[in-house]
């Protein structure tokens, strides 16, 4: 008995095409299925980048505990089948050789339509399935690309579908096909209109519930079905919107209850095959910010220690985070709790400006958007020059202030947070070409130069951000370490 789920991943909902198959005739087992919406449609894509997008599903749901995977998608099991099988320990399949079985079974006249993606069809794996087993097999391939976006934007009933569907079928007509592959998962959710245009004589095969069988096959031969009388559960995850794929789920399985997909981002799961003796033995922390820069500081304080760090770029659809805090700290708490709380892991966020004495601690946390809301250098350069125009050069002090927060997940009283300052003074003549911001007119009185003459190393020496990051040095690991 063995009651872990079956994993089932494709681009979209055309792999529930496979599912509804599998819900129908193995309805003891627990699934799990993963669509990309959000990088529909793979056909198009090239091979490559079908495999990245493959292993990236496939990673995030090894970390379900599947026993089996189904590449429920032609286009990802054309590209990517015979790598992931090379390299999982569980049993893999894919949808394309079940349905070329099939449809061996059904022809009689010999020759077979094959319809899919432009993936699909410039792979030849049809093909190669098809002719392994019967060379002398006639075969026409039609790549239907617009079938996929008519099903995942909800026109499969509609009368555009029905002109789609008869334009781009055209040339298999008045053809002796007697039985035609539809080659992608998604297919099977127009078959009616399919069917009508081919008309009756033409048998319609549908790689994914053929593949079905293999897998009912395979659990006994393995000896993994679920033979337990509990109430099976089906997790739905979707890089997309949930909504969508509820409704489109909702009405292909006919379910009585709501489906509840959840959305998940798998962007920075691996491109590539993780042998768990290779995963990192460390943790992972993300920096709060999309500047490089920056990153690449924290990198260098990190990485040696063995702690994978990742930047919000690796996370592109996690929402934003302003800074509406009336301080350096505030705002950075507000980030890091933020972020990590929606990233489920630990975070490290900066908030940093000038203090102007003589204009009462101005630009201040409003720094980045002093000339107003963006972050235009020179035009926050002009401003500050011109609200100290009358002061004279003794009077012209000020502090470049940074505070860094690390938060935990969902634990915000366990925040870490230093600050770091560098005191100097406003020229009222840029100087040097290095740095940003305001670092032309930053002078630092002990080494007459502006912090803008400096390169990023000697910056970095006595910079209020790098005085943050030595503070920090000191602690972050017994943090990091430390559970709660
Ligand atoms: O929050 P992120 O996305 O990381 O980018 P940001 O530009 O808002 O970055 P900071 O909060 O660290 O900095 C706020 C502003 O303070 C100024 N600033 C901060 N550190 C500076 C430095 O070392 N040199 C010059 N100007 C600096 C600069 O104008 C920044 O836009
Ligand atoms: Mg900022």
């Amino acid at each position: 008995m063995n009651k872990q789920p079956i994993g089932f991943i494709d681009s979209g909902v055309g792999g529930l095409t496979v599912v509804k198959e599998a819900l129908h005739q193995l309805p003891a087992e627990n699934t799990v299925y993963l669509g990309d919406q959000a990088r529909l449609p793979y056909g198009p894509r090239p091979a490559e980048q079908v495999q990245a997008f493959t292993w990236q599903m496939v990673n995030f749901l090894l970390t379900k505990h599947i026993k089996m995977l189904v590449i429920a998608c032609n286009t990802a099991t054309a590209a990517a089948l015979p790598l992931i099988k090379a390299k999982l320990s569980i049993p893999v399949i894919g949808v394309i050789k079940p349905g070329s079985r099939a449809a061996l079974k059904a022809t009689r006249t010999g020759h077979i339509g094959i319809i899919a993606t432009e993936g699909t069809v410039k792979s030849g794996a049809y093909t190669q399935a098809l002719r392994t087993k019967a060379p002398d097999i006639r075969l026409t391939s039609l790549a239907a690309p617009k079938f996929v976006s008519l099903v995942e934007s909800n026109e499969a009933h509609s009368p555009i579908a029905k002109r789609v569907v008869a334009d781009t079928l055209q040339p298999l007509l008045h053809t002796d096909i007697d039985t035609l592959v539809l080659g992608c998962t998604h297919y099977p959710i127009l078959r009616p209109i399919i069917q009508n245009v081919m008309g009756s004589g033409v048998t319609l095969i549908d790689s994914g519930a053929e593949t079905v069988n293999d897998v009912s096959m395979l659990l006994d031969y393995f000896d993994l079905a679920n033979d337990s009388h509990e109430t099976p559960t089906h997790d739905y995850y979707t890089t997309g919107a949930p909504s969508m794929f509820d409704q489109l789920g909702e009405a292909w399985l006919e379910l009585k209850a709501p489906m509840h997909a959840q959305h998940v981002n798998i962007e920075s799961e691996p491109t590539h095959f993780v042998d768990a003796a290779d995963m990192p033995t460390g943790k992972t922390i993300v920096v709060a910010s999309k500047n490089p820069g920056k990153v690449k500081e924290f990198k260098a304080m990190f990485e040696p220690a063995g702690v994978t760090v990742k930047s919000l770029a690796d996370f592109p659809s996690v929402p934003t985070v302003d800074e509406t805090g009336t301080t350096f700290e505030e705002n950075a708490r507000q980030k890091a709790d933020q972020y990590a709380k929606d990233l489920q892991l630990p975070v490290i966020a900066d908030d940093s400006g000038l203090m102007v004495d003589a204009l009462d601690g101005q630009p201040g946390i409003r720094s980045a958007r002093y000339a107003g809301d963006g972050h235009n250098d020179a035009a926050n350069n002009a401003k500050l020059l011109a609200n100290l125009a009358d002061v004279p050069d003794d009077a012209r002090t000020a502090t470049f202030h940074t505070t860094l927060v690390l938060a935990k997940p969902d634990h915000p009283e366990a925040d870490l947070v230093v600050h770091g300052d560098l005191s100097g003074q406003i020229t009222a003549i840029p100087r040097g070409t290095d740095g940003f911001g305001y670092d032309p007119f930053f002078l630092v009185p002990s080494l007459g130069k502006t912090l803008a003459e400096l390169t990023a190393e000697e910056k970095n020496q006595i910079s209020h951000r790098g005085n943050a990051m030595r503070s920090l040095e000191k602690v972050w690991q017994a943090w990091l370490e430390e559970e709660i």
